[in-house]
């Protein structure tokens, strides 16, 4: 962009802003009342996309936040200081989220939208209660010095607040760590990412811009019951907005807030009664024909996180001893003994093939290695350290990277920001010195990284997976069957990218069918058999024991 273009779109913007701060001034009642709503759907809309947008956990809890902080303001609106009033919001918003969200973000999909739109129903009849019981009657008057001028100017502070916390989010490793997780929220736990405080985090900051907002818009009203402010038509209106305009960027829902508050107010006049139906089909066309909302249209609109260099200087680990020990580690999953009382070790530069016939437990003995099952008996220590039963992103952070039997990579981040992801909380355990770019180079992906992840053919996500789990700096690389599903020369390829790793000293445990891998590869190998390891030594040596030829070889050897 050249200095010109730069100093016309600053004064285009300047001015932009003047106009938008004299609004008042010379708006005539009727237009500062539009003025008053578009400002307050946005700030609804925009908290809405922070959080559901990146997650893509739909919330239909908005009104329960919003109308919080609009009885917040209506019991103590008329004693209290304003700004004590707007501060009693925020909190009060902020402790319901945090414990709404902490009992429900760990549900998905449906549950959580069911759940969301319960929230706001169960706050509006607990409030209905207190005031019936209480308080002896159902509504509030609220009469306030504030003016509809005041009230214009507040929403405006709180607007460019909002978008002011939204860019820095963005532009922080939460944001990245949030998208990374809409993406795929197994794969960010096992690069590091500990997401359900990620997400409550968001979730809370998101809450505490709605209720605020309930409170700046309670003096509107004059009286506040809970039909006014609990009204669960906010939250499907705020919804709509965000995807119309676009949740997956900050100022997309502004695009979808404009119109559609435009669309509302003719609509409520000329068709009061019908205006749901109405509502419900302006739903169902935006997610049927803009699916990426308005700003999808204008083209790309992912912001991009810092990923260029994730090179950390940590502390030399302890090297004495076995990286790894496996004691006794059983699982089982009712009846069914998955894993059964299965010992080893691990020491550091080593890769260990883990073999045997399909169910016998090489998966699940894995997933109690990463943190994604809970071991039900036995111990696991990683460097001294026991692991056994620890959540995936702090064993990530202690070192232990995987990738998945089913590929798995977040598709809608850019190859770059995959990688980037698995750095952004890694622990002090972990130590390393290489950036994205000398990770992609490494696995062949050098010139691939503002492709989207989604977009790779299958050997290209597996090089992914591989680089995301090397940028964590590991202690010990779990690879679940990284070969299967190579062509003969990807397989040639594949093979020699974990020669390489392990000619740098990565340790590796690798299951894998593919047993021409296991011979050229592997040091050592255990072969496990309906949950119990039946042998263990040098490939050759077990690939011609009778006991694994007949319980795997037998079936097929790759
Ligand atoms: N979450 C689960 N719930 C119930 N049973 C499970 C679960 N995960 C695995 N199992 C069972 O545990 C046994 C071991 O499965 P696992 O996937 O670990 O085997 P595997 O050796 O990795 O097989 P494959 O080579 O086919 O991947 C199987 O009988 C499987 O059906």
């Amino acid at each position: 962009m050249s200095g010109a273009t730069r100093t016309a779109l600053w004064c285009a913007g300047l001015l932009l802003a003047a106009v938008v701060v004299a609004y008042p001034y010379y708006a005539n009642g009727y237009y500062l009342a539009l003025g008053i709503s578009i400002l307050y759907f946005t700030i609804l809309a925009t908290a809405w996309a922070m959080f559901s947008g990146p997650t893509r956990y739909i919330s239909l809890a908005t009104v329960a936040f919003f109308g919080i902080g609009a009885y917040t303001a209506a019991a103590f609106g008329e004693t209290w200081p304003w700004p004590a009033v707007l501060l009693a919001a925020a909190a009060i918003g902020a402790v319901v989220a945090a414990i709404t969200g902490l009992s429900t973000l760990r549900l998905s999909g449906i549950y959580f939208v069911i759940f969301s739109f319960g929230l706001a129903e169960l706050i509006r009849q607990l409030v209905i209660w207190y005031e019936v019981n209480i308080h002896k009657s159902v509504g509030r008057y609220l009469f306030s010095a504030v003016t509809q001028d005041v009230l214009y100017w507040q929403l405006l502070g709180l607007t460019a607040l909002l978008f002011l916390t939204g860019f820095l989010l963005g532009r922080s490793r939460y944001g990245l760590a949030l998208r990374a997780i809409g993406a795929d929220e197994t794969a960010a736990s096992h690069s590091g990412i500990d997401a359900t405080r990620v997400k409550l985090a968001v979730f809370v900051i998101s809450a505490v811009f709605m209720s605020v907002t309930g409170a700046v818009m309670a003096p509107r009203w004059t009286y506040i019951d809970p039909s006014i402010a609990f009204n669960p038509m906010i939250s499907f209106q705020v919804v709509i907005m965000a995807l119309l305009g676009g949740a997956g960027s900050l100022f997309g829902p502004v695009l979808g807030v404009v119109p559609l508050v435009l669309l509302f107010e003719v609509l409520t006049a000329t068709l009061p009664n019908h205006f749901s139906i109405v509502l419900g089909a302006i739903f169902v066309i935006i997610v049927m024909l803009l699916p990426r909302g308005v700003i999808g249209l204008i083209g790309p609109t992912r912001r991009k996180a810092p990923v260029s260099e994730i090179a950390t200087n940590a502390p030399a680990r302890d090297q004495s001893g076995p990286l790894l020990r496996v004691d006794d580690v059983g699982k089982s999953f009712g009846g069914l003994r998955a894993v059964d009382q299965v010992s080893f070790e691990v020491t550091r530069g080593q890769i260990v093939g883990i073999i045997g016939p399909n169910g016998s437990g090489k998966t699940t003995l894995l997933n109690v290695l990463s943190g994604a099952l809970v071991p039900s008996s036995g111990k696991v220590r990683l460097g001294g350290t026991m692991i056994g039963g620890l959540k995936p992103h702090l064993i990530a952070r202690l070192g232990i990277a995987r990738t998945f039997q089913l590929v798995r990579v977040m598709a809608d981040l850019t190859v770059a920001e995959n990688v980037a992801a698995a750095a952004l909380f890694r622990g002090a355990a972990t130590s390393g010195g290489e950036t994205t770019g000398e990770l992609l180079d490494l696995v062949g992906l050098g010139k691939m990284q503002d492709t989207p992840a989604g977009d790779l053919t299958y050997i290209d996500q597996k090089r992914l997976e591989l680089a995301r789990a090397l940028a964590l700096s590991p202690q010990l690389v779990l690879l679940d069957e990284w070969l299967a599903g190579l062509n003969p020369s990807e397989l040639e390829t594949g093979i020699a990218l974990i020669a390489k790793l392990r000619d740098r000293g990565v340790t590796i445990i690798m299951v894998e069918h593919v047993m021409d891998a296991i011979r050229a590869l592997c040091g050592h190998c255990i072969v496990m058999n309906a949950g119990s390891v039946i042998a263990r030594g040098a490939p050759d040596a077990v690939l011609s024991d009778p006991t694994v030829i007949t319980a795997y070889l037998g079936e097929a050897d790759a």
